[in-house]
Formats: structure tokens, C-alpha cells, sequence
């Protein structure tokens, strides 16, 4: 536990008024009422967290959202507010346990709505936001967080991962008491409107510059250090074909229960290094089975980027035509098939399928020269267990993402399962680099390093070796 001394710990008080269900666009929230000691009511949107929790219950993610009208109900872009909150409550249901405290009495951070609309006409004048508070007589920023905390301590929430931008609310909750075991940076994309505000909150209000070393990356450059460069820096100063591939499982070696269900797996940290590595490549790969069963967007979402194209491996045209990557016409799909497989004529305009009219399975190697003739040479290999290990026992990948999750499942969707070795000699032990992503370890296995290390050592020849069905992952 965090501990603080006691006098830092805050005196405020919520009272719980209503406890309800709110159904929404991302799903059913638990929704609890508040009123806070000087009078203020707020709300607590949360999934997965209930009374009975036990105290040894992991950390949930928890979002503490500054009440504004202006983007929160009437979509306003001079901030990014509204996107913030529909994201926040996105994540919360994706990842099953969490809570969004709508924190009222927070407007125009702190000093009320038709201060700061005062303040947005300085801004039209000429002023940042910062000064713009200031000519008012205000403080940049007159937000307290004891009454949320308050909150979040009658939902049973003393440990939490705080999703937010802003360090400054990290050292709030930790002066009250709060135990921060991760802090989860909140980005949505930003528009023209909103570019000023948004960097002037990097620049003079302290929050974090690591997206402005993102944009760089994203844009081929590589900054001169952090830990966004260090990280996939490598993967943007290499010019030519890169093929990446990516799991995430458990203790013990499972990406899913026995039903399939992988959901949750991994924790947000390692989703948003996963969104990073879609937007640096061309496409992702994904089998059909998987896709099919999971029926994931492969999108970018928890970071800003571009869509990767989305490469389906279904040889029987088994995915369903109701899935996202059919029907949601976001990023291009394309749905490898095998010549004979019945097809639709009527799909949406983003998707495009390809017929598979070589004999036999879909050789790795032979979907990478698909989509290289297409102008696609840096992908990522996503899944499920049976494809990423196919492209790798074919000598194909370069770079293995391999996240372990403090969890552990018994049995189920096997991950990384590669040809045996018989001796440890014969083993894969190839450089790796490793970092802490929330609860997670992510490995990097450098394979394309260990290849050239191993036909140095022997001329044999481990050629890359057909496989029996690539697409399949889950049972
Ligand atoms: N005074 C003032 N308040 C603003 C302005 N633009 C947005 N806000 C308010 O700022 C609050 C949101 O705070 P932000 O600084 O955008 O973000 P944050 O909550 O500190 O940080 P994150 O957790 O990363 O989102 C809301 O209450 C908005 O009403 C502005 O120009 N002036
Ligand atoms: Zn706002």
C-alpha cells in the first residue's frame, strides 16, 4: 500500500444517494449517485466493481472526468472533453473492471461555465488557456479531487490505474491517499480546432509530452530519446519488408479459456502497445478462426495513427458477414479465400477478396508475397496462437512480441507453440529486450537477429516449412 502521511488525507465526504444500471452505446454501466460535502452531486459510471469485492481485487481502471457541458453533451471540438469521456467509457467495458467518476463542479477546471466561456473569448483574442484563466483572476487550474476520492472509497476503490494525461491528478489521489499503481495516458485524435489547446496543455500544464514523440515516430522520425523512442524506434528508422507478430497470454501459455474467451487477457497498457504497433506497419494478419471467434476491429484506437489494412486468412470463407472487419468499412479488409470458397457477391466497398488458387495450404511465406506485391511489406502477425506460430516455425518473423499477463488459465486457446526442440542446443534463444507494461512483461524476441546468428554458426538450411492450416487458432 501507498502510504501518506495522515494529514495530507482529505476530510471530504461523498454520501450515496442512488444506486442504478445505466445501459449505453458501450454497454450496461453500473451508475451510482453522490453528494459531495459542499453540496456537489456527482456520478459514478463503473463495470465490474461491486461491494463485496475482495480487498486483494486487482487495480481498476479508473477514469476521474472533469464535468463540461460545452464538449461533453454538446460535442464542442475546442476541446476534447466529449471524445475523452465516450473513449474512457469505451475502455472501461473493454477491459471489464473500472469506474468513470463524472466529477461535477469541475467545469472550466474548476471556475464554472460562463467563466469559462468567458475565458474562450480571450482565447479568440489572442490568449492561451493558461493566461486566459489567469487575466480572469483564476488559477489556471482550481480543481480538487478529495470529493471523487471520496467516491471511489465508497465504491471499495483505494487501489486503482488512473487513465489519465495529466500528472497532476496522479500526485492529487496520491496526496489523498489513493494508491496509483499505473497511470494510463487518454488520447484521443486531435483536430484542428483543438491542436492550440491541446499542446498548451503539454507545454504550461504539465501533461504528457510522450504523444508529440508518437507524432514524430508516426510521421518516420525518431526523437532523440524517451521511452516511446527507444522502444519502436528501431521498427521506424528500418526502411524495406518488416514482418512483426504479436500474443498475449497467460502464466501459462494460453491467449483464451477453453470457451474462446480471450477478452481481458492482457491489460490496457500492453492494448495500447499493441494499437502502436498496428499503426506502424501496412496491414495486420489475422486468421479466420480467430477473427471469427473474437471478431476484433484490428483498428487504431487507444492511440492516434493509422489504420493498418486488415488481412483476413480464411481459406473456407468462414467469417461471419456480420463481423466488424465485413461490415464496418473503417480500414480495408482483405479476406484471402481459397478459390472454391462460396463468397457473396454483395460486400461492402472495403473489402476486397483474394482468391487462393495456388494447391495447397496458404504458405506463410507465400501470403507475404501477396501482400508485398501489393505494396503492404511491413506487417504484424495478431493471431491466433496456430498463425503467429506458423510464421514463426517458417523463419519468417522478425520481431515477436510476446506479452505475459499475471494470469492463470489451466487450459485452453494454446499461444506461442513452435516446432520442438530435443536438446536446449537446438532451442530458440534469441536477444530480447523486455519492459513492465502495467501487469504485464512484454518480450521483444529479436528473431531476424538470432537467424542470422544461427547460419552463422551452421549452413543448414531451416527453411521456411509449409503449414498444415494456417488460419486456425482456437478450437
Ligand atoms: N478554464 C478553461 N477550462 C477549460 C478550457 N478548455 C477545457 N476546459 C475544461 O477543462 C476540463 C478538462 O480538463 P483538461 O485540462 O482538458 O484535461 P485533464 O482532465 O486535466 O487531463 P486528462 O485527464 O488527461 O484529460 C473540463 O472541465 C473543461 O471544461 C479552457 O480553455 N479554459
Ligand atoms: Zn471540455
Amino acid at each position: 500500500m501507498h502510504s501518506v502521511p495522515r494529514d495530507l488525507e482529505s476530510a471530504a465526504t461523498a454520501q450515496r444517494l442512488a444506486d442504478t444500471v445505466l445501459p449505453t452505446r458501450h454497454g450496461r454501466f453500473r451508475m451510482t449517485a453522490y453528494r459531495g460535502g459542499t453540496g456537489t452531486e456527482h456520478v459514478a459510471l463503473s463495470v465490474g466493481v461491486h461491494d463485496d469485492d475482495p480487498p486483494g481485487a486487482p487495480a481498476p481502471l479508473v477514469r476521474l472526468h472533469s464535468e463540461c457541458l460545452t464538449g461533453d453533451a454538446l460535442g464542442s471540438h475546442r476541446c476534447d472533453c466529449g471524445e475523452q469521456l465516450q473513449h474512457a467509457l469505451h475502455l472501461l467495458a473493454a477491459c471489464g473492471r473500472g469506474v468513470l467518476v463524472y466529477v461535477r463542479g469541475h467545469e472550466g477546471r474548476g471556475i464554472g461555465l460562463a467563466e469559462k466561456l468567458r475565458a474562450y473569448a480571450l482565447q479568440d483574442a489572442g490568449l492561451d488557456t493558461v493566461d486566459a484563466n489567469l487575466r480572469l483572476g483564476h488559477l489556471p487550474d482550481a480543481r480538487t479531487y478529495d470529493e471523487a476520492a471520496a467516491v471511489l472509497a465508497d465504491l471499495g476503490v483505494r487501489r486503482l490505474r488512473l487513465l489519465t494525461s495529466n500528472p497532476a491528478k496522479e500526485s492529487a489521489l496520491r496526496a489523498l491517499g489513493v494508491d496509483v499503481v499505473e497511470r494510463v495516458p487518454i488520447v484521443v485524435p486531435p483536430r484542428p480546432e483543438n491542436a492550440r489547446y491541446l499542446r498548451t496543455k503539454r507545454e504550461r500544464m504539465g501533461h504528457d509530452p510522450g504523444e508529440d514523440d508518437w507524432q514524430q515516430l508516426l510521421e518516420g522520425t525518431v526523437p532523440r530519446s524517451g521511452e516511446l523512442a527507444e522502444r519502436y524506434g528501431d521498427l521506424v528508422r528500418r526502411d524495406g519488408p518488416l514482418v512483426l507478430a504479436q500474443l498475449g497470454q497467460s502464466l501459462d501459455g494460453f491467449i483464451a479459456s477453453r470457451s474462446g474467451d480471450a477478452r481481458s487477457v492482457t491489460g490496457p497498457a500492453d492494448r495500447e502497445h499493441l494499437h502502436r504497433l498496428r499503426a506502424l506497419v501496412d496491414a495486420v494478419i489475422v486468421g479466420g478462426r480467430t477473427a471469427a471467434v473474437d471478431d476484433p476491429r484490428l483498428t487504431v484506437r487507444d492511440v492516434v495513427g493509422p489504420d493498418p489494412v486488415r488481412v483476413v486468412l480464411d481459406p473456407g470463407a468462414t467469417l461471419p458477414l456480420t463481423s466488424h472487419l465485413l461490415c464496418d468499412g473503417v480500414a480495408p479488409t482483405l479476406w484471402l479465400v481459397r478459390a472454391s470458397a462460396p463468397v457473396p457477391a454483395d460486400l461492402a466497398e472495403h473489402v476486397e477478396v483474394v482468391r487462393w488458387h495456388a494447391a495447397g495450404p496458404m504458405a506463410p511465406d507465400q501470403v507475404l508475397q501477396e501482400l508485398r506485391r501489393r505494396g503492404l511489406g511491413r506487417v504484424l502477425v495478431e493471431g491466433g496462437g496456430r498463425l503467429v506460430s506458423a510464421f514463426v516455425d517458417a523463419g519468417l518473423v522478425d520481431r515477436l512480441y510476446l506479452t505475459t499477463a499475471p494470469v492463470i488459465i489451466g487450459e485452453g486457446v494454446p499461444g506461442l507453440r513452435v516446432a520442438a526442440a530435443e536438446t536446449m542446443a537446438g532451442a530458440t534463444r534469441a536477444p530480447v529486450r523486455r519492459w513492465v507494461l502495467g501487469e504485464d512483461v512484454v518480450v521483444e524476441v529479436d528473431l531476424a537477429a538470432e537467424r542470422v546468428a544461427r547460419t552463422d554458426r551452421s549452413p543448414e538450411d531451416h527453411g521456411a516449412d509449409e503449414v498444415e492450416e494456417v488460419s486456425s487458432s482456437t478450437a
